[in-house]
């Protein structure tokens, strides 16, 4: 494994993927967007002038065929680890065992990020020595988590994350958390109303598998719930 900056980007099993949008999309069409846009995000990374590799962690046999296929590593999330934070908190120890100098957590959903913004975050981390900690366009969710392989953060993935994420670390041996806004990683798609930024995506958007998923998708399938509508 090469040494250096690594992507990892959890990845939940596809029968579970993108739960809040299960009042429009059938399981299908959730494990197939979410499918989607994991690839977008996949080769957008490929132009990060910063990153040496590319690995995805979960359990699902189907990430695995995923990860092989692109050239990606793939770090299996054993039985008994639950969660998101258990599974990067694993996948980093793999990642830095094996050499990985930097680690930058990413969602799957992100088909807007650009690679050039994620190197900002990731000479941040490696220059300065700090945790950044980047949030969605909604200032509570954590969309990009980059750190020093060898003194990770406390995962706090979950409600309020990206306050929970910024929390000054207990050991002072840690590195200082600073919060990083980067436009193209701000937005994550979780709710029916985040399907319509990728519906008017332009060609030229990184995020093109996702757009032309959403577009092929009936009219009727494209509800306008609001946060508050969705989760009840
Ligand atoms: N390996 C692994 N990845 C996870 C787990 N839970 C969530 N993820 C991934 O973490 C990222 C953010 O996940 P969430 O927003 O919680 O889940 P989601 O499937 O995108 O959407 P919801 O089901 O609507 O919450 C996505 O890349 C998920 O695939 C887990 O238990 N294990
Ligand atoms: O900590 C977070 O931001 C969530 O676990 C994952 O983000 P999301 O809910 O915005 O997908």
């Amino acid at each position: 494994m090469s040494r250096g900056a690594w992507a990892l980007i959890p990845v939940k099993e596809g029968a579970r993927a993108k739960s809040r949008l299960a009042g429009i999309l059938t399981p299908r069409q959730r494990t197939d967007l979410q499918q989607a846009m994991l690839l977008d995000l996949l080769d957008e990374l490929r132009a990060s002038q910063l990153l040496s590799g590319i690995a995805l962690c979960g359990p699902d046999p189907a990430t695995a065929t995923l990860a092989a296929r692109s050239g990606h590593t793939f770090i299996h999330q054993p039985t008994g680890t639950d969660g998101l934070n258990a599974a990067v908190a694993f996948a980093t120890r793999t990642l830095s065992s094996s050499g990985a100098r930097i680690v930058a957590v990413l969602p799957a959903d992100l088909p807007f990020l650009d690679s050039a913004e994620l190197d900002i975050a990731i000479a941040a981390a490696a220059l300065a020595r700090v945790c950044a900690v980047v949030p969605d366009r909604h200032g509570t969710g954590t969309n990009g988590l980059v750190f020093p392989a060898s003194t990770p953060p406390e995962f706090r993935f979950g409600p309020d994350s990206f306050r929970r994420h910024l929390d000054r670390p207990s050991d002072r041996r840690l590195p200082p958390r600073r919060a990083l806004r980067l436009a193209s990683l701000a937005c994550d798609i979780d709710l029916p109303n985040d399907l319509e930024q990728l519906r008017d995506a332009v060609s030229g958007d990184s995020a093109h598998r996702a757009r032309a998923l959403v577009r092929a998708l009936p009219r009727h399938n494209r509800a306008q719930g609001t946060k508050e509508e969705i989760v009840q």
